[in-house]
């Protein structure tokens, strides 16, 4: 019997970001091995035209939901959708829903968040750190609250280059930030937003430390304890292998090179590739939370879910088995012959974005105009340059981080919880993982069909044919006008002609002598 699947049964759980991809896999894993559990209490906003019970129902309808559907038929009654919006005080709960949670609640999963990097520093400090303040405030008023499992990122602290399982403090203060983003105006929070980052990528590191001050200085007599993955990628195992279902990280990333719209890209092929599979995560945050609930830790205890240091990848190996996996199973409809190559310096990699990137989407672009269509590609491309240079900074260094709280937690689990609720990823198999997340992302990202494979690959040979046309008549023109303009040119043309046509006289005249 495994103690942390029989730990959430009849409880009653609040999470936030249930609608994101963890929070998704979270909640999958909760109805699976606890079918029991009382009520999933989850945070949803209206979005894209879509009511609550239409966002839940799609949720529930989805193919991520399928073996929940065998364990715990009634799953839909288990789930209660509350209306909120993290952004607004007091999160926009009604009254009625408000004491509902307060009331009930025995442990909390907050995952939301907005994880964009570009996010305007306001925003970002809404969401990440204001709301985060705001949710350990309604927790510190739930009588029957057991834990508070805050997931932050492994890269909060990326300045630095060794990361223990700790909190670091940031130069400013949270508090004094969340007061002064409510008077200063976004021109004045532009101008400073660089300067607070400081050595930090972007405002999304930089409010995820900001959050986990918060956590350390609101945690009063709550017991906390916070997560912080690495670069979550698609199911390793369950509920079944490759499972994704948005663009965030590797993945966009992984569509582009499929498609043919990603050719360079400036990464260190020696850097470690800090994926860990979003199952790694859940599996890892469940038995957090009972740790957390049941042998109430006198700390706030972090733990590092990352690869790197137990079993590690590099970037170069995950892009050379992409590309692999393309080569047996290609996407359909691709752009150009997925082939992609690493730069490693500003100059090469202006370069080949010019050539690789731009240029063809130019053409492509007239192509269309052409033949009266709309242009789109330039534009595309353009946002695909603008990830990269976002990614970048992650793709090019290493870090250390140091996983003594996880691996103290491993060995405190039963066999028969280090089986169901996995988190050792020393077990994983990077070749075939990333094969099957390559396999994900055609099947549950982009809704391929694998019967479309035999046409895909007919479509690939007839792009490697143009491609062929194209070069040979492109070095046919641009010497054709060397010819025209250089006497050099000229000279080396007729020495190529004449020596063929010696070359050809002297082989006709051997073999008829021969005969
Ligand atoms: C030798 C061989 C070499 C071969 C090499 C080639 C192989 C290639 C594979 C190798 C892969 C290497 C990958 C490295 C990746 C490293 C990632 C590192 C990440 C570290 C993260 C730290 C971990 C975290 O904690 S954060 C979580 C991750 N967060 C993110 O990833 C967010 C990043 N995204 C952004 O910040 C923004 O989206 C941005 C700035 C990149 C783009 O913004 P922009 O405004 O230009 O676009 P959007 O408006 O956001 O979206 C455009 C378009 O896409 C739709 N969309 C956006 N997001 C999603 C989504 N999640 N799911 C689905 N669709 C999405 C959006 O709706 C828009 O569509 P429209 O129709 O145009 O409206
Ligand atoms: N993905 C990754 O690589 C990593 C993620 N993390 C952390 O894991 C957590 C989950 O990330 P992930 O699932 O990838 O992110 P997603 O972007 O997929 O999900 C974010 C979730 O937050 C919700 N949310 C955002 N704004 C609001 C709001 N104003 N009110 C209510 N809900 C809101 C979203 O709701 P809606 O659907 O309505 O937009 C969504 O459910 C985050 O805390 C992130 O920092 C950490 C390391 C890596």
């Amino acid at each position: 019997m495994s103690m942390i699947a029989d730990f959430y049964g009849g409880k009653s759980i609040l999470i936030t970001g249930a609608t994101g991809f963890l929070g998704k896999v979270l909640m999958e894993k909760l109805f699976r091995t606890s079918p029991d559990l009382r009520v999933i209490y989850i945070l949803v906003r209206p979005k894209a035209g879509q009511t609550l019970q239409q966002r839940v129902f799609q949720i529930l309808n989805s193919k991520l939901f399928e073996k929940v559907k065998e364990v715990c038929p009634n799953v839909h009654e288990k789930i209660r959708a509350i209306s909120a919006d993290l952004n607004q005080n007091d999160f926009a709960i009604s009254k009625e829903d408000m004491q509902e949670l307060l009331s009930y609640t025995n442990i909390i999963f907050h995952c939301a968040a907005t994880v964009r990097f570009d996010d305007h520093l306001r925003h970002a400090v809404q969401l990440n750190v204001t709301a985060t303040q705001q949710l350990l405030l309604m927790a510190s008023q739930m009588p029957n609250l057991e834990a508070f499992i805050h997931i932050s990122t492994a890269f909060s602290n990326c300045n630095l280059k060794h990361i223990d399982e700790v909190i670091y403090p940031c130069p400013v203060e949270p508090k004094k930030i969340i007061d002064s983003m409510e008077w200063l105006d976004d021109a004045i929070i532009d101008e400073i937003t660089p300067k607070l980052i400081g050595d930090r990528p972007n405002t999304y590191t930089y409010t995820k430390a900001l959050g986990e001050m918060v956590v350390q200085q609101e945690s009063g007599k709550l017991n906390i304890a916070i997560i912080r993955p690495s670069i979550v990628g698609a199911t390793w195992q369950e509920p079944f292998p490759g499972w994704v279902d948005n663009i965030n990280g590797p993945t966009g990333l992984i569509v582009a090179a499929g498609k043919g719209f990603l050719r360079s890209i400036r990464a260190t092929p020696m850097a470690v590739a800090d994926l860990i599979p979003a199952d790694i995560v859940v599996n890892l945050t469940l038995a957090v939370g009972w740790y957390t609930a049941v042998h109430r830790p006198k700390s706030t205890l972090i733990y590092h879910c990352t690869s790197g240091s137990l079993n590690p990848c590099n970037w170069g190996k995950m892009g050379i088995q992409v590309l692999a996996t393309f080569e047996k199973i290609p996407l359909e409809r691709a752009f150009r012959r997925p082939k992609a190559d690493f730069t490693t310096n500003n100059v090469t990699t202006q370069y080949w974005n010019a050539v690789s990137h731009r240029a063809p989407a130019i053409i492509y672009d007239f192509y269309l105009r052409l033949t009266g269509r709309k242009p789109r590609m330039t534009k595309l491309m353009n946002r695909l340059l603008r990830t990269l240079s976002m990614l970048e900074y992650f793709i090019n260094r290493s870090w250390e981080w140091s996983t003594y709280n996880t691996e103290m937690l491993m060995s405190k689990l039963s066999p028969e919880d280090q089986r169901v609720f996995n988190f050792d990823v020393r077990q994983l198999n990077w070749l075939e993982y990333i094969e099957n997340y390559v396999l994900g992302v055609k099947k549950y990202l982009l809704k391929e069909d694998m019967a479309g494979i035999p046409e895909a690959k007919q479509h690939l040979k007839r792009l490697r044919n143009i491609h062929y046309l194209f070069n040979t008549a492109l070095f046919l023109i641009a010497w054709r006008l060397l010819i025209a303009r250089s006497q050099v040119a000229r000279n080396v043309w007729f020495f190529i002609v004449s020596f063929c046509y010696k070359f050809l006289s002297y082989f006709r005249a051997s073999s008829t002598l021969k005969v």
